[in-house]
C-alpha cells in the first residue's frame, strides 16, 4: 500500500497494490493492520455505495457535524470522478484550501479525508460508483452542506456549472462565509 500526502495535513492518496496475472488482477482494497502499521488507524463502522447516472453529477460539499464527524475512505468501483476536500478547521494554516485527486476504477486510488473537511465529487463518466468507509455512522441531524460552486473556495470542477447535475440539498447550501465551521484545528491536532 503506498500512502502519499497532499497539500492539505491529514488528507492522503492510498494507493493498493494489485497482483496481475492472466486472469485480471487482486488487490486488498482495505486492510486495517496494513494501514495502522502505516500510521492510519481509523475505526470505520459504515460503507456506503453511490451510483451517479449522468457525468457532471456532483455530490457536495458535504460533512457531518461533532459528535457524528466523519472521516472517509473514499474509492471508485465503475467510472471515475475528480474527489475534493475543503480544510475547514477554524485556526488551520489552511483553511478554505482544497485538494483534488482524480479517483477511477481504472487507477484504483482513494482518498482519506479526515474530519474537519467538507467533502465532495464530481464524477467523470457515466454510470460512476463510489464506495467509501466512514468512521461515524450516518447522523441526518449532524448533516450538513456548503455550496459546491461558491466562489471563495474556487474548486475548479472541470465542468460547466450550468450542466452539473446536483440534490436540491447541494442546490440551496450556503456559502463558506454565511456557515459557522463546527470544526476546530486544535480538535485535529
Ligand atoms: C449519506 C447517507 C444518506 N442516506 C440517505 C439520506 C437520503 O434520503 C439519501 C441520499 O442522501 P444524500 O443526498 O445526502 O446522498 P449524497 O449526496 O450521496 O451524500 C454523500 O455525499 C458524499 C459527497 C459524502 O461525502 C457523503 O458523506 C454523503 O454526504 O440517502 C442514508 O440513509 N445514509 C447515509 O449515510
Amino acid at each position: 500500500m503506498q500512502i502519499d500526502d497532499t497539500a492539505l495535513s491529514g488528507v492522503k492518496v492510498l494507493t493498493p497494490r494489485r497482483f496481475a496475472d492472466a486472469r485480471g488482477w487482486f488487490t486488498e482494497s482495505w486492510n486495517r493492520e496494513t494501514l495502522r502499521a502505516q500510521g492510519l488507524d481509523l475505526d470505520f463502522v459504515q460503507d456506503n455505495h453511490s451510483l451517479s447516472r449522468a457525468a457532471g453529477t456532483v455530490r457536495g460539499l458535504h460533512y457531518q457535524r461533532p459528535p457524528h464527524a466523519q472521516a472517509k475512505l473514499l474509492r471508485v468501483i465503475a467510472g471515475a470522478i475528480l474527489d475534493v476536500a475543503v480544510d475547514v478547521r477554524r485556526g488551520s494554516p489552511t483553511y478554505g484550501r482544497w485538494v483534488a485527486e482524480e479517483l477511477s476504477a481504472e487507477n484504483g486510488r482513494q482518498l482519506l479525508v479526515p474530519e474537519g473537511f467538507l467533502h465532495g465529487f464530481v464524477t467523470r463518466a457515466p454510470d460512476t460508483q463510489v464506495v467509501y468507509k466512514c468512521t461515524d455512522v450516518y447522523a441526518p441531524d449532524c448533516d450538513g452542506a456548503v455550496a459546491w460552486d461558491d466562489p471563495e473556495i474556487g474548486i475548479d470542477w472541470g465542468i460547466d456549472p450550468e450542466t452539473a447535475v446536483l440534490s436540491d440539498k447541494d442546490r440551496a447550501a450556503p456559502r463558506l462565509s454565511a456557515w459557522q465551521s463546527p470544526f476546530a484545528w486544535e480538535d485535529a491536532q
